[in-house]
């Protein structure tokens, strides 16, 4: 049988359904990349440099793995994606809350403001890495402390990026958006399905 072309260096759910519902066929691949901010480095980069190195590490797991049977069974070449998604309120990157005091602590910064989530998506093959970055804005209205509490103890914002959910309960927080919705949720689909198209074609040249 013939194998997708497509992986996905992710273990997010959103992420496998929003690159399902743009119809892309993809195979999931376990990679282990360390989300550490270094000293200095700007939010656009530290986003970035990690969806490629997910995408990366993926590409090293497919060399490592003796996957012979995919390699003999397509005609395409193959593609990782990775990708990579934090909140930033003026300038300070929020990743996943460590306890319900950090959540809290998150959720205090966005009330009432406007933050933006950054996005980055990498598509990687053995010799190429392309990476794209998509912010959009979002406003929250006031959240009081025990909503927050309350939001906490519901499970939601354990796993996500600035401890929330547009997607879930969180939604009631946002008053506006502007941007690209998918990409709050962890992968841009419009510019993700145009990298891969002009990725695609850069491979097949
Ligand atoms: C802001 C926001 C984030 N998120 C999620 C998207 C990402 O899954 C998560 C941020 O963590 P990431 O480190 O970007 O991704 P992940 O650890 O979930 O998955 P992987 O690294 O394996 O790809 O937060 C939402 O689901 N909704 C939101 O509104």
């Amino acid at each position: 049988m013939k194998q997708t072309n497509m992986y996905l260096a992710s273990q997010s759910p959103r992420r496998r359904e929003l690159l399902t519902q743009i119809g892309v066929a993809f195979s999931v691949l376990s990679v282990d990349v360390e989300e550490q901010q270094q000293v200095d480095e700007l939010a656009p980069d530290y986003v970035s440099r990690l969806a490629r190195d997910k995408a990366q590490a993926g590409v090293a797991a497919l060399n490592y793995t003796n996957i012979a049977e995919i390699k003999t069974n397509t005609a395409d070449k193959q593609m990782v994606l990775g990708a990579d998604t934090i909140v930033v309120y003026a300038g300070l990157v929020l990743e996943k809350p460590i306890d319900e005091a950090d959540s809290v602590r998150m959720l205090s910064l966005l009330s009432g403001q406007e933050h933006q989530v950054m996005t980055a998506v990498a598509l990687a093959d053995e010799s190429r890495c392309w990476v794209e970055l998509v912010t959009t804005a979002v406003q929250f209205r006031e959240i009081s402390t025990i909503e927050m509490h309350d939001y906490w103890r519901t499970g939601e914002p354990c796993d996500k990026a600035g401890s929330y959910a547009i997607q879930g309960i969180a939604g009631k927080f946002v008053s506006h958006i502007s941007g690209s919705y998918s990409a709050v949720v962890g992968l841009p689909l419009m510019q993700t399905e145009q990298l891969i198209q002009a990725f695609r074609a850069e491979q097949n040249k």
